[in-house]
């Protein structure tokens, strides 16, 4: 296989959405994907990965915060599936011309306004 230029670069920090969103566009556009990465089928593709997400979890019981009990190998399998839901949102974003970064912050605003902090 090719040596990608981010090959073992667990360097980078602070990875933007607008970067990863850019990446995948590149993606798909060197391998004449575009015309496959409709909104619907962007959607099958990240609800497809919710539900590989969600098999990791299937049958574990609770999992303690942090993952304490986990091997290297189960968490990076959770690594890459939760890196596939939000590659497959970024793009569903993207393809459906949205700023989901901007949407985000928006979203947390408004979270913020819905449900005040209680006076103790
Ligand atoms: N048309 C496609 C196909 C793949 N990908 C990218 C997004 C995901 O990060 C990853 C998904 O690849 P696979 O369909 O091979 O799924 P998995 O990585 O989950 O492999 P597997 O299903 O074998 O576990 O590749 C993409 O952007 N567009």
């Amino acid at each position: 296989m090719e040596h990608h230029p981010l090959e073992g670069s667990k360097m980078v920090k602070d990875v933007s959405l607008q970067q990863l969103k850019d990446m995948l566009a590149e993606f798909a556009r060197v391998r004449g994907w575009e015309q496959y990465h409709s909104p619907r089928n962007l959607l099958l593709a990240l609800v497809g990965e919710v539900g590989e997400l969600s098999e990791i979890f299937q049958w574990k019981g609770e999992v303690e915060r942090g993952l304490p009990n986990w091997s290297p190998d189960d968490k990076e399998h959770l690594e890459e599936e939760l890196s596939d839901v939000l590659l497959y949102l970024v793009q569903l974003a993207d393809v459906c011309g949205l700023d989901l970064g901007q949407a985000a912050l928006t979203k947390i605003l408004k979270n913020a306004r819905k449900y005040p902090i209680n006076p103790t």
